[in-house]
């Protein structure tokens, strides 16, 4: 099973409940805005701690309130893109994406040219385009080689044409990498070319 999630929290004056599982393939969050998708992408990172629930990730559990296990976000394995690319504005493009790479070189230039972005090593990020910069933030969660995917909106604000180009990205993750993905988005063409299957919040 690639996810088993049962969660629930407080956030603010809203209460935030998830619960899903998925066998494989690429899980969409989808539901109107203020819902707790984020949110429940953030407990399953381990950013925020549900107060009770569970969370196992290809077989491995992340969190289980009822047995006490919560592993820190460094040791869940998450390649997480979120909703706003979150460069490091003090590093250039380059350093971003080897700040916690663990792949070979020749996966750094593989990625760059499949996302277009290797004319834009030598940049900072105040200076990409928020398209730009969310090309980057995907490569980088890539390059981290994560065990799981979490994709918060990863095509709002690109142009069709990068769209189209990161979908293909998407796809081949799911199904050539087999990692598992979470994502989240408001576009029901986006959830019905992607999601092997759509969780409504
Ligand atoms: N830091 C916070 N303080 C108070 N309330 C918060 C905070 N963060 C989120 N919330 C509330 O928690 C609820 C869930 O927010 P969340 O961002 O998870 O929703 P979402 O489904 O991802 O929304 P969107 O689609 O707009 O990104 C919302 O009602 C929001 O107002």
């Amino acid at each position: 099973m690639f996810f088993e999630v049962d969660v629930e929290r407080r956030v603010g004056d809203a209460m935030v409940a998830c619960r899903f599982s998925a066998p494989d393939g690429l899980t969409m969050l989808f539901g109107p805005s203020g819902a707790g998708k984020t949110s429940t992408l953030n407990m399953i990172a381990g950013l925020l701690t549900p107060e009770r629930g569970r969370i196992v990730v290809n077989g491995r559990t992340l969190f289980d309130s009822a047995s006490g296990v919560n592993l820190p976000p460094e040791r869940r394995g998450a390649g997480y893109v979120f909703q706003e690319p979150r460069l490091f504005p003090h590093l250039r493009v380059r350093a971003n994406l080897l700040y916690g790479a663990r792949g070979a070189g020749e996966e750094l230039d593989r990625l760059t040219d499949v996302l277009g972005i290797g004319h834009l090593l030598a940049r900072w990020p105040r200076t990409l385009s928020g398209g730009e910069a969310r090309r980057v933030a995907i490569a980088r969660a890539l390059l981290s080689l994560p065990g799981f995917l979490l994709l918060d909106e990863p095509l709002s604000s690109l142009d069709r044409p990068r769209r189209e180009e990161i979908m293909t990205v998407i796809e081949r993750v799911r199904d050539d990498l087999r990692l598992p993905i979470l994502m989240v988005t408001h576009d029901h063409g986006e959830a019905e070319r992607l999601a092997t299957r759509i969780v409504e919040i």
